[in-house]
């Protein structure tokens, strides 16, 4: 029988977070018959969530986050930024019951620049923590599906999410190196942005591809001193993710981009998009994260464009720095 949607009974999977993403990947979850809860922090959107809930899945409910015990896997559909708060929160009501935490983000922690999966592993162990990436634009994902790529040092954990984003127009492969995967969907991100920054700036192809490739190099560089295998970034999660987001008019990290290299200023950029930019706070993360762990190791193109992002390098004197290479 088929169970209500609203009430506060322990859902299968619980996905933090009712953006655009957590939309998409509770929709999809909850078509396979499991039961998933669709979290939200805000008491006045629980109830327009509930609304537009009534017309998807039974199996689809909305929740308040601390309403309900977590379920069995959590997923987290946040901006990478706000992570490390949430997760405080939840490990006061962590149970033995909750046997995994899934990051679904592309981006690096505040304040410290940690990836969520190195955040999650560190709170409730690795063997609990997985990541899931990969090509999957949310607005394409009802009509045209999506591949993920989930990773966890747990063979036990990946395996059984593969088996639950196993759906209806959803399919995912299994990967023990969550390192690369993760680090892979923060560099398409990075890349992302900065390709159509350079673009934008200068109007050159040549340019923006020649910038694209110096600022993949320098974070892949470092990614593998963290361990990563070059394999993920030449896989789905890797190249496949980064083709189709620098290709989509709709990702956040293109429009971004675009606005960037145009002159206008990280807050302009955010009150135009409305929904997380996650390469406008990792950028500035990550060249401190590098440059902390790596004293030695000159990461320029990331330096020059994190300045320009956190406004210590004028505009004009970002594009002089393009064209002076
Ligand atoms: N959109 C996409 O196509 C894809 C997105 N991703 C990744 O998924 C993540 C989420 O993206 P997306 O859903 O698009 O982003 P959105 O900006 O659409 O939504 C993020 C949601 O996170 C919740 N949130 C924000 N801040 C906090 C906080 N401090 N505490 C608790 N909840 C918070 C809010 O939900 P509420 O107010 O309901 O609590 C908000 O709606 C990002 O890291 C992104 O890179 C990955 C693949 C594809
Ligand atoms: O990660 C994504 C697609 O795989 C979404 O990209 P944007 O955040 O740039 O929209």
């Amino acid at each position: 029988m088929v169970r209500p949607r609203t009430n506060r009974q322990r859902a299968e999977v619980t996905v933090i977070g009712a953006g655009t993403f957590g939309h998409a990947i509770a929709d999809s979850i909850s078509r396979s018959e499991i039961r998933t809860a669709l979290v939200t922090r805000s008491e006045t959107r629980l109830e327009r969530i509930r609304q537009m809930l009534a017309r998807s899945s039974p199996y689809l409910m909305a929740q308040r986050l601390g309403d309900a015990p977590l379920g069995e896997y959590v997923f987290l559909a946040l901006p990478s930024a706000d992570i490390a708060e949430v997760v405080g929160r939840l490990a006061s009501y962590h149970s033995e019951e909750t046997l995994g935490y899934v990051s679904l983000s592309k981006g690096l922690t505040a304040p410290d620049g940690e990836t969520p999966h190195e955040l999650l592993s560190r709170r409730f162990g690795s063997i609990r923590s997985a990541v899931i990436s990969g090509p999957s634009l949310a607005d394409e994902m009802p009509k045209h599906g999506a591949h993920f790529v989930v990773a966890s040092s747990s063979h036990t954990l990946a395996d059984k999410l593969v088996l639950l984003m196993d759906g209806e127009y959803t399919s995912a492969t299994g990967s023990n190196d969550p390192t690369g995967i993760e680090w892979a969907g923060i560099t398409k991100n990075a890349v992302t942005l900065g390709f159509h920054a350079c673009l934008a700036a200068t109007g050159s192809l040549n340019q923006a591809g020649a910038f694209a490739g110096q600022l993949f190099t320098e974070i892949y560089d470092y990614a593998l001193t963290m361990g990563a295998s070059p394999r993920s970034f030449a896989g789905i999660a890797g190249i496949g993710d980064l083709m189709a987001t620098s290709h989509a008019s709709t990702s956040r990290n293109v429009r971004a981009g675009q606005l960037i290299g145009s002159g206008h200023s990280v807050g302009e950029a955010e009150a135009r998009i409305k929904q997380v930019v996650e390469s406008l706070h990792t950028i500035p993360l990550l060249e401190r994260r590098i440059n902390q762990d790596h004293a030695a190791t000159t990461t320029p193109t990331i330096t020059a464009l994190s300045n320009r992002i956190v406004g210590n390098l004028a505009h004009e004197q970002w594009i002089a720095s393009l064209t002076s290479r």
